[in-house]
């Protein structure tokens, strides 16, 4: 059983995402932080007739630390959602400048309160709030790299359900892991290798090439299309809700001692600090950044036990490209997210 932790609870996200979580019955106590409406999520999760015990929690103030003290303590699995969400015209980007310290003051706490726990941030710009949360953790002194997760699940699930479409696969799910998605979480640091594709090959291999770069642009800016759709109310909520607990649910599983293991042994892919898994360091040489989203194999402690590079060998040329392209991407991010936290003063 599982004590986990949802911050930014109350939010688009945190609600269907508590949800849930709440029908998970390997979780025995959910924690819903939130600066407004936790206590009345949870109230009305706390209904619900499964096992897991519902708590809110709200700041009494903007200087109370002490109710984020208590729903994080004890906890095992912390997912981060706070945060502002985009408007049309903006990238994903356009959100450091608040969503930044939003990530930062909650990763504080996450490092005073339950240090071992794994934590995975969904708030975005997810390729520099990961950067950001293992510089807290790291001045905390509590930072293991295997136990922070940016996550990148949402891409997966597009590009399997954008796939199932293409190839007129009737229920996505046969997909499932089916296409690596590595890189970064924002437009062209998104990259679907296509080429690993094992069971769908010969499909894959029948679409005109004008269509595969339609795809590949689809699921690199499938985030774009929901915010265009919501025009100013917000961006994916509910399948994100899906993907972040699509994710969450591996850990909280691993963590049950369930087996976890998909394809090849490894599970979905996440945006993952390279040099301190398994299997990171080399992709870290090749592609000159420290983050990466690859997939991920889990260990029983529901950490990263290691990352599988070998979804970048033999890939296309075009590919390749694509991967360049993301790997700049990411690393510019990287500085930004390191430097908030390295270079910011006490
Ligand atoms: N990783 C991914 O694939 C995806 C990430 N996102 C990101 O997730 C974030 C949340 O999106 P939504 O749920 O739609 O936004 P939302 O605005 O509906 O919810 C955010 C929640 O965070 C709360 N919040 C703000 N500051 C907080 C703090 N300091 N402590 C605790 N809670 C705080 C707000 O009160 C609100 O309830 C955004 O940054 C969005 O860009 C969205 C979709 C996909
Ligand atoms: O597009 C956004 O801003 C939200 C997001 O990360 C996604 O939907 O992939």
């Amino acid at each position: 059983m599982v004590k986990v932790a949802v911050c930014g609870a109350a939010g688009g996200i945190g609600q269907p995402l508590s949800l849930l979580l709440k029908l998970n019955p390997l979780v025995s106590e959910l924690s819903l932080y939130d600066i407004a409406n936790s206590a009345g999520v949870a109230a009305d999760l706390s209904h619900i007739s499964t096992p897991a015990i519902v708590k809110g929690y709200a700041p009494a103030s903007r200087d109370d630390l002490e109710a984020l003290g208590s729903a994080l303590t004890g906890c095992e699995v912390v997912i981060i959602p706070a945060g502002v969400p985009r408007k049309p015209g903006m990238t994903r980007d356009d959100l450091f400048k608040i969503n930044a310290g939003i990530v930062r003051s909650l990763v504080a706490g996450v490092a005073k309160h339950c240090p071992r726990a794994v934590v995975c941030i969904i708030s975005n710009p997810v390729n520099a709030t990961v950067p950001i949360a293992a510089e807290e953790l790291k001045k905390h002194g509590v930072f293991d790299p295997k136990k922070l997760f940016g996550v990148t699940t949402l891409d997966s699930v597009r590009a399997e359900t954008f796939l199932a479409e293409l190839i007129g696969a009737k229920d996505p799910e046969v997909l499932r892991g089916e296409v690596a998605i590595v890189g970064g979480h924002s437009g062209d640091t998104i990259v679907p290798l296509l080429s690993k594709s094992s069971k769908h090959a010969s499909q894959i291999a029948k679409l005109p090439q004008e269509t595969l770069k339609k795809y590949i642009h689809r699921v690199q800016f499938g985030g774009d299309e929901v915010v265009q759709a919501k025009n100013g109310a917000g961006s994916a909520t509910l399948s994100m809700a899906h993907a972040g607990y699509r994710f969450a649910e591996l850990i909280i599983q691993a963590k049950s001692g369930k087996s976890v293991t998909r394809s090849r042994s490894f599970t979905d892919a996440a945006y993952v600090y390279l040099p301190g898994i398994e299997g990171g360091k080399q992709v870290s040489q090749t592609y000159g950044v420290d983050y990466f989203a690859l997939p991920v194999r889990l260990a029983r402690d529901g950490s990263a036990e290691s990352v599988d590079a070998s979804v970048l060998k033999g890939v296309t040329s075009q590919e390749r490209e694509l991967l360049k392209i993301a790997a700049a991407g990411v690393g510019k991010s990287v500085v930004q997210g390191t430097n908030f936290v390295v270079g910011a003063k006490l």
